[in-house]
């Protein structure tokens, strides 16, 4: 992330290469953030690719690059859909960044929840047609990402999975996380799998709805466009409008209690209860490695 003078982050400073389009709009060719890469062909439709190694984690500063790059694309008109992918093998994402919520201020929970809250808001409320290629796996946080988009694609690879599996780290997912994920799946699925934390693998997530579609990862991105294009082909306003009349209801009940969800989760993740919880489950990644 690089940051002006201002202290301000500046998406992909110095990187980026302008573009006219025959309408004579403005288009970015190729955009490229430390943590992501975006590029916005002459098509109309960006693709984003998370490149945040080793697993794409979503910390503070890539939930503001993540948030800033979808403010700029759903500002350009050129842009009418985001193909959302990973560049790291088996791994789309592994949601948020564990070591933001240890052992750190109350003013930084605050500002990474905030963070988390912007990237939600914009990309499940975004005008675009989104699109997420899901092309590893993709727990808690990732999973969010992917729900948030219209439609998921996801690779037929079973050792690939998907879910909300907050509880196994001894959390809880907020209510907008449970919200977002009973529209995919509907209540009694969404029930089960949260109190359970189930990470589902590809082909189990794909018969419970979480995704849409399942294909061979080769396929990927290919099925991604072709999808992409299908949507593409009705009038925006027209399908935009729906888009607004089925996330409204959710999208506003977070603004309507962002500040008192920004407490819940200070209050919450500062209780020395949680720090252990979420201290063992980091050594338990790191021993299940070694
Ligand atoms: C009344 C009700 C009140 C409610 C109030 C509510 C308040 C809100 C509460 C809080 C809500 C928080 C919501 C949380 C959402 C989340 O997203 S939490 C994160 C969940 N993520 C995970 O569980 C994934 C964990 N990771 C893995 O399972 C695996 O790493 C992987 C992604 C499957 C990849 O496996 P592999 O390729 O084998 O890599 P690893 O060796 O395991 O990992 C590489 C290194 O990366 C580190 N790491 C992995 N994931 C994370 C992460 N999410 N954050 C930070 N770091 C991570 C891992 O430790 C390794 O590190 P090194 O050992 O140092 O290399």
């Amino acid at each position: 992330m690089l940051l002006s003078g201002s202290g301000k982050p500046q998406f992909g400073e110095g990187n980026r290469e302008v573009g006219e389009a025959p309408l004579g709009r403005p288009v970015w060719a190729a955009v490229g953030g430390s943590l992501m890469s975006l590029c916005l062909p002459f098509t109309g439709v960006a693709t984003m690719k998370f490149k945040s190694p080793p697993v794409n984690s979503l910390s503070l500063e890539f939930l503001t690059e993540f948030s800033i790059s979808l403010e700029k694309l759903e500002n350009n008109r050129a842009c009418r859909g985001v193909i959302i992918t990973s560049t790291l093998p088996k791994i789309f994402s592994s949601g948020l960044d564990i070591t933001e919520m240890c052992g750190k201020s109350m003013e930084h929970y605050t500002e990474f929840w905030r963070a988390v809250q912007e990237m939600w808001l914009r990309l499940y409320g975004s005008n675009m047609v989104t699109v997420a290629a899901v092309n590893g796996s993709s727990p808690a946080g990732g999973c969010l990402v992917a729900m948030s988009c219209d439609y998921r694609i996801m690779a037929e690879n079973p050792k690939f999975s998907i879910g909300l599996n907050e509880a196994q780290l001894g959390i809880v997912a907020p209510f907008w996380f449970k919200d977002t994920f009973v529209n995919v799946v509907g209540h009694r699925i969404a029930e089960r799998s949260l109190q359970l934390g189930s990470l589902h693998p590809a082909p189990e997530a794909h018969k419970l709805g979480l995704v849409d579609e399942l294909v061979p990862e080769e396929k990927l991105m290919e099925r991604a466009a072709a999808v992409m294009a299908q949507w593409l082909a009705l009038p925006d306003h027209a399908r935009q409008l729906t888009k607004t009349m089925m996330r409204k209801a959710v999208l506003d009940r977070l603004v309507a209690h962002r500040e008192e969800d920004i407490k819940n989760f200070v209050t919450f993740v500062s209780k020395e209860s949680i720090q252990k919880s979420l201290r063992m489950y980091m050594e338990m990644l790191k021993k299940r490695k070694s």
